[in-house]
């Protein structure tokens, strides 16, 4: 196989970080977080970098640990966090580096079913009470599908498996 790399892009909680680390099993490539590689070169973790430095000093640590993993001369599946798409100009940036950009669009009510019970993690839900969520989640993904929408492919999920979605991904690759 010529290299490839493939990113994964969609709403906190979409499954990118669990169906990332699925696609690059089964193709045998490097996975490769932005949100744990960020936390490994800064040294501290997501909610700490909030907390302590603000989400504009996260945002640019984004853009620039971006652009490093694009130097990485090989193949590679990277799952974003749900806000790189929708900063700087990180979506035309990825989608100039590779054609194998996905969006996983997953509904209101499954992110809001899985997030009601990881949001501590999540600095920008973790304040919010969980009769909240839903709207807050629906207005938010509005938002940011237009960025989302900007991924070369789109994977719909209908309650499906993380496998079920990881082979769907795979399935388009040509
Ligand atoms: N297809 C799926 N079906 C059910 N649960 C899922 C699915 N994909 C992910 N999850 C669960 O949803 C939560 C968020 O997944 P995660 O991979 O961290 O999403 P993201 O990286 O997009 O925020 C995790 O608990 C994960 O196990
Ligand atoms: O949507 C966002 O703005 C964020 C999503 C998170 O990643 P996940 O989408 O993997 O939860 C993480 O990058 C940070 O908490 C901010
Ligand atoms: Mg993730």
């Amino acid at each position: 196989m010529k290299e490839v790399k493939i990113v994964l892009v969609g709403y906190m909680g979409s499954g990118k970080t669990t169906v990332g680390r699925i696609v690059a099993n089964h193709l045998n490539v490097n996975f490769l977080d932005l949100d744990a590689f960020i936390e490994e070169g800064e040294k501290m973790s997501i909610a700490s970098i909030f907390k302590e430095k603000g989400e504009i000093y996260f945002r640019k640590k984004e853009i620039e640990y971006l652009n490093k993993v694009f130097l990485k001369d090989e193949s590679f599946v990277l799952s974003l966090g749900g806000g790189t798409p929708c900063f700087g100009n990180n979506m035309e940036f990825i989608n100039s580096k590779t054609p194998y950009s996905f969006y996983l669009n997953v509904g209101i009510n499954e992110l809001e079913e899985r997030l009601v019970k990881e949001k501590e993690h999540r600095p920008m839900i973790s304040h919010l009470a969980d009769d909240k969520l839903t709207e807050f989640i629906g207005m938010h993904l509005f938002e940011r599908s237009f960025f989302y929408n900007k991924a070369h492919h789109k994977i719909k999920s209908n309650r499906n498996t993380p496998t079920e979605i990881a082979e769907m991904i795979v399935n388009k690759l040509v």
